[in-house]
């Protein structure tokens, strides 16, 4: 082995240590088809839908706890119809024991459902600590975000850092995911910049079907040029083909430079693929030691 692929090799298995998953309410008998394959104290985040209810959610992150991981469940702002259902959600989480780490994040409507229009506002309830939550993440757009300009998002990002530190809870933050590593790594540099050290979760999908992965990059306003896609391992005439994040992250590991890009992890959107991914994830691991 030459010295540079023993260096990229030693900061590819870093990067994969400790990586964390995503799963929606849905997914409960998929993860617990997927528990072996998954490391004792993953963290696994769930989301919170606009098709799926409050026991859907509390099912799914007791679910988590109940297999030996870390429920990290998502609360969406602007999806909150009242003080109430906040209120609700969190007194739920608290009484089963999984309010320790949550992700707080607007949410897609266009129009708030109730009292809260933004993440921050969450935060600035004070309720968070209320019921037990010590870990907060949010989130990050390296390619910035379709309905929200660059100069709110970053403003937006400091505002909700500094008033987790206020009230001393940790924080951390996790990408939108994407296929092209230079944004993701400029944005890394920038945040660093601006004073922001915490942990980042760099967002990637699971191996997944080129087809779906194209539906959910235009939903969500990430990236596929034909030159972007081809880099990430697909090509744009081939619908029929599954792709996964394997030269991503190869390429991640090659220009991560821990003293300017500070600690970074990776964050699975596993859409629908708890299994092949938790599988991909082992695989991948186990050829980068080998
Ligand atoms: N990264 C992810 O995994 C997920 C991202 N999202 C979406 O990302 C967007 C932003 O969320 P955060 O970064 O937490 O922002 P945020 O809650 O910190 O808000 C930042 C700024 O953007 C505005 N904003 C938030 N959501 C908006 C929306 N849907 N349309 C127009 N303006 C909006 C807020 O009023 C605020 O000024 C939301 O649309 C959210 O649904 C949703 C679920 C998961
Ligand atoms: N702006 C934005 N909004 C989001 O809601 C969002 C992001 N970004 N970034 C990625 C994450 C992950 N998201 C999702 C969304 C849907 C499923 C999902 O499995 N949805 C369907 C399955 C539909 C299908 O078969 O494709 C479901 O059953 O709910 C998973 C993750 C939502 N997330």
């Amino acid at each position: 082995m030459t010295p540079a692929s023993t260096a990229r090799t030693a900061v590819s298995t870093s990067l994969l240590e400790d990586f964390s998953l995503e799963m929606t309410g849905k997914d409960v008998s998929r993860l617990e088809e997927a528990g072996d394959a998954i490391p004792q104290g993953t963290r696994i985040n769930v989301t919170f839908l606009g098709n799926e209810d409050l026991q859907m959610r509390l099912e799914a992150a007791r679910a988590v706890k109940r297999l030996g991981f870390v429920p990290v469940p998502h609360i969406s702002a602007r999806r909150l119809g009242s003080r109430d259902d906040f209120e609700r959600f969190l007194a739920a989480l608290h009484a089963d024991g999984t309010s320790d780490n949550v992700f707080v994040v607007g949410g897609d409507p266009a129009h708030p459902e109730g009292p809260y229009a933004d993440s921050l506002s969450l935060i600035d309830t004070g309720l968070l600590q209320e019921y037990g939550v010590r870990h907060v993440s949010v989130s990050g757009y390296p390619e910035g975000h379709p309905e929200i300009d660059g100069t709110t998002l970053w403003s937006a990002l400091c505002a909700k850092y500094a008033a987790l530190g206020a009230q001393s809870l940790e924080s951390g933050i996790i990408t939108q995911f994407g296929f092209d590593v230079d944004p993701v790594l400029a944005w890394v540099e920038e945040v660093r910049n601006r004073g922001i050290g915490v942990p980042i979760r760099i967002g990637v999908p699971g191996p997944a079907g080129v087809r779906r992965l194209m539906g959910y990059a235009a939903r969500f306003g990430v990236g596929t040029s034909a030159s972007v896609v081809k880099k990430y391992g697909f090509s744009l005439t081939n619908l029929m083909g599954t792709a996964g994040p394997d030269r991503f992250l190869r390429d991640l590991a090659e220009a991560h430079d821990p003293g300017r890009h500070g600690e970074l992890k990776i964050h699975f959107y596993t859409f629908g693929g708890l299994k092949a991914t938790s599988d991909w994830a082992a695989r991948f691991r186990k050829e980068s030691l080998a």
